[in-house]
C-alpha cells in the first residue's frame, strides 16, 4: 500500500488553482477518505510569474516541460486543466500512454475524442475521470455511469452553462445589458477563456454531447448537436416571455426515442414559470434525467467557478486514489456500445415562439398564417404589439408542435415574404399544454 499518491497537474488557472487549494486545505480529511496522502508534486505552467500569491504559498514544484511529469515514476495521476482541444487531447493521450491515470474537466476534448480516449484508458486499464466537465461541482457524470446504470434513459435535459444562465438571470432581474452581464460572468471566473463558446451555445453543446453519450451508451460528437446560443435573445423577448408566463433559459436537451432515434439540441427555450428549471438562476446548473426505473431525477448546484469545479475534480482524484490503493483501476468504461441512430428533422417536434416585425395593414396575418399552414404548422396564439415605427408592428406567434424541417422551411418563406420586414427571433417553447 502506498503512503502518498502524487499528482502532476497540467494548468494552474481558475480550476487548477482551486484544486491546489482544496487538496491542501482539506489535506488530512482527504488522506483519511482516500486511504493515503494525496499530494500535487509538479504543476505544468507556461509562465510561472502569472501564479497568484494564494497558490504560490503552497510548496509545489513547477515545470514548463510536460516530460518532467510524464517521465516521473512517482506521479500516478495526471490532472489536465489547461482547457481547449489541442494540445490537451495530445497531453491526455501521452499521460495514458505513460501509464498515468487521468482526471480532466475538459468537455472540449471529450465531445470530440471521448470515444478514443475511453478505449485507450480501457486498453491500459487506467482510470479516466471527468466529473468537472459537466455541471461543474454537480455530481452528474458518476450518477450516469454508476448510480443510474440500471436504467434505460430516455431524456437528459438541463441548464448546463453557468455563464449564460448568470447572464440571462442578470438581464431578467437587474435589466443589465448583454455586454455588462457577460463582463460580470467573466470577472467571476465562470466564462471559458474564449467566451463565444459560452454565449453561442457551443460549451453547452459539448456538455450535452457528453451527457447524451453516457446516458444513451452511444458515441455522439459535437457535430450531432443542433446549436443556437443566446446571442440573438433580446431584452424584449425576455419581457414578452414574462408577460406570457414564461422564463427564457438556454437548455441542452437530448432525447432517445426507440422508434425515431436521438435528438440533441442546445437552444434558448421559453419555460413555464412553474417549471422546476425556471427558478434555477445565477451560475446554478440543473440537469433532469428520465430513466425507466428511477423516473425523473434532478441534479442541481454550481455549474462553474473555481471551487465548485475543483470540488468535482478532487472527488475524481480521491476516487482514483482509492482505486490505486485497492488495485481496482479501470473498472468503469465509457460503455458506448449502442450504434448511433439520430432522429431525422421531420420527426423532431417542438412548439415555437416567433417574434416578427411586419407591415401593420390588412392581410398580413393571413399571409403569415398561410405560410405556416403550408408547413402543417398550427398557431396556438397571436399577439400584435402596438406600432413600433413607420407603419410597422411586432407580431408574437406561438405555435403547437412543429417539426424542425417545417420550422426551417417556414423561416425561409417568412424571410422573403414582402409583408415581413424581419424575423427577429425564434425560440422553442417547453409547455406540456402545447
Ligand atoms: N472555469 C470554470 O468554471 C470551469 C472550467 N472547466 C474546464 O476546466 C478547464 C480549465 O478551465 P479554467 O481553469 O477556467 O481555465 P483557465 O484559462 O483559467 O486556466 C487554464 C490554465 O492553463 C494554462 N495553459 C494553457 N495551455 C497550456 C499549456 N499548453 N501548457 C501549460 N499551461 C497551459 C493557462 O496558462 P496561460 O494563462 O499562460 O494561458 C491557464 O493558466 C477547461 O477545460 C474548462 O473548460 C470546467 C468546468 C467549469
Ligand atoms: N464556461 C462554463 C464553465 C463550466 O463548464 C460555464 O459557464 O458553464
Ligand atoms: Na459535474
Amino acid at each position: 500500500m502506498k503512503n502518498t499518491v502524487k499528482i502532476g497537474l497540467l494548468g494552474c488557472g481558475t480550476v487548477g488553482g482551486g484544486v491546489i487549494i482544496v487538496l491542501n486545505e482539506n489535506k488530512e480529511d482527504i488522506a483519511r477518505k482516500a486511504g493515503c496522502a494525496v499530494e500535487v508534486k509538479t504543476v505544468l505552467v507556461r509562465d510561472k510569474s502569472k501564479l497568484k500569491p494564494e497558490i504560490e504559498k503552497y510548496n509545489i514544484g513547477y515545470t514548463d516541460n510536460l516530460d518532467d511529469i510524464l517521465n516521473d515514476p512517482e506521479i500516478d495521476i495526471v490532472v489536465e486543466l489547461i482547457g481547449r482541444v489541442h494540445p490537451a487531447k495530445e497531453y491526455i493521450e501521452a499521460a495514458l500512454q505513460h501509464g498515468k491515470h487521468v482526471v480532466t474537466a475538459n468537455k472540449d476534448v471529450l465531445a470530440e475524442y471521448g470515444k478514443s480516449l475511453f478505449a485507450l484508458a480501457a486498453e491500459k486499464q487506467l482510470d479516466f475521470q471527468f466529473e468537472g466537465a459537466v455541471g461543474g461541482g454537480i455530481p452528474i457524470i458518476r450518477p450516469l455511469r454508476s448510480c443510474l446504470a440500471g436504467n434505460k434513459i430516455s431524456r437528459v435535459m438541463g441548464i448546463v452553462n453557468g455563464t449564460t444562465n448568470y447572464m440571462l438571470t442578470r438581464m431578467t432581474e437587474a435589466g443589465l445589458s448583454y455586454e455588462n452581464a457577460l463582463k460580470e460572468a467573466q470577472a467571476k471566473g465562470y466564462a471559458e477563456s474564449d467566451p463565444t463558446a459560452d454565449v453561442e451555445g457551443i460549451d453547452a453543446a459539448r456538455k450535452i454531447t457528453v451527457l447524451a453519450s453516457l446516458a444513451f451508451n452511444t458515441a455522439l460528437t459535437l457535430k450531432d448537436v443542433h446549436i443556437e446560443g443566446i446571442d440573438n435573445v433580446e431584452a424584449c423577448d425576455i419581457s414578452y416571455a414574462r408577460e406570457l408566463g414564461y422564463v427564457v433559459k438556454l437548455l441542452g436537451v437530448a432525447k432517445n426515442d426507440p422508434e425515431n432515434g436521438i435528438t440533441a439540441n442546445v437552444y434558448p427555450v421559453m419555460l413555464p414559470k412553474n417549471h422546476p428549471l425556471a427558478s434555477v438562476n445565477d451560475v446554478y446548473n440543473a440537469i433532469y434525467v428520465n430513466g425507466d426505473a428511477v423516473g425523473d431525477a434532478m441534479f442541481m448546484g454550481r455549474g462553474a467557478g473555481r471551487l465548485p469545479t475543483a470540488s468535482a475534480v478532487c472527488g475524481d482524484i480521491i476516487d482514483t486514489v482509492r482505486n490505486i490503493c485497492h488495485n481496482a483501476c479501470g473498472r468503469v468504461s465509457g460503455n458506448l456500445f449502442v450504434e448511433k441512430k439520430m432522429c431525422p428533422p421531420e420527426k423532431e417536434m417542438e412548439p415555437c415562439y416567433f417574434r416578427l416585425l411586419v407591415n401593420d395593414r390588412p392581410g398580413v396575418l393571413a399571409a403569415i398564417a398561410s405560410t405556416f399552414a403550408a408547413q402543417q404548422m398550427s398557431i396556438a396564439s397571436v399577439i400584435q404589439k402596438a406600432v413600433v415605427e413607420n407603419g410597422l408592428a411586432e407580431l408574437i406567434i406561438i405555435t403547437y408542435k412543429v417539426s424542425r424541417l417545417s420550422l426551417d422551411l417556414s423561416l425561409r418563406t417568412l424571410q422573403v415574404l414582402p409583408v415581413v420586414k424581419k424575423v427577429c427571433s425564434v425560440l422553442r417553447v417547453e409547455d406540456p399544454n402545447l
